[in-house]
């Protein structure tokens, strides 16, 4: 994208999770607008979009990265991302189970700097196979001090990325938009030294 004339570095966001948590579906419904069944789940893909933040736009880049991928790469992916989609299923325990794992695996590969990151509890639709209640989500997304989760999202193919809770008061999450504020400022600045 372009601002002033000048080239913007794109946020870089990856999705993470359990095998079979709809991290594909999640992405492909937020490019798209629409919740696409089936697709190839062995790849790694890229997707870029452009998306207004605080009335700016904002570029994109989103990695869903393949379900067999070994921690080496996980790491490397993790490296390369400013913030974190972190999914279960609510129909899946085990996929809940995953959650702290990949947080400790972000945490550390991250030197447990403050990266954005936000856990979605997905297949919100499937009710009738819930495996993982919403209070166990939300004292998750406590627990492990989940930045972002100040906001804690539920999802469904059939909603709009609804926010179910906000688990912190307004102040931190004002103090988060002003982190993620900083970071698009320090990305922009280093854009524009490195044009000069
Ligand atoms: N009912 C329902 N089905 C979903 C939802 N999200 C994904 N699915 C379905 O769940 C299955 C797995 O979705 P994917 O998006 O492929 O999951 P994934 O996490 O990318 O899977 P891997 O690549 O194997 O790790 C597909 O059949 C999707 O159609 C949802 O919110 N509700």
């Amino acid at each position: 994208i372009r601002s002033s004339g000048r080239k913007m570095v794109p946020v870089k966001l990856l999705i993470l999770g359990a095998q079979n948590t709809g991290k594909t579906a999640l992405c492909v419904r937020f490019i798209t607008k629409r919740f696409i069944g089936e697709y190839d789940h062995k790849k790694e893909v890229t997707y870029r979009c452009s998306r207004a933040v605080d009335q700016e736009t904002v570029d994109l880049e989103i990695l869903d990265v393949a379900c067999k991928s070994s921690v080496a790469s996980l790491e490397s992916s993790i490296r390369w991302a400013d913030g974190f989609l972190l999914l279960y299923s609510i129909t899946q325990r085990r996929s809940f189970l995953e959650v702290p794992r990949l947080k400790t695996l972000i945490d550390k590969t991250k030197h447990s700097l403050i990266v954005p990151t936000v856990l979605v509890a997905n297949k919100a639709d499937l009710e009738i196979g819930r495996e993982v209640t919403t209070e166990e989500g939300q004292r998750l997304a406590k627990d492990l001090r989940f930045l972002s989760c100040s906001i804690f999202f539920l999802c469904s193919p059939t909603d709009n990325l609804s926010v179910l809770d906000q688990q912190r008061p307004l102040p931190d999450r004002r103090s988060y938009m002003l982190t993620v504020r900083h970071a698009l400022t320090r990305k922009l600045t280093r854009s524009k030294t490195m044009q000069w």
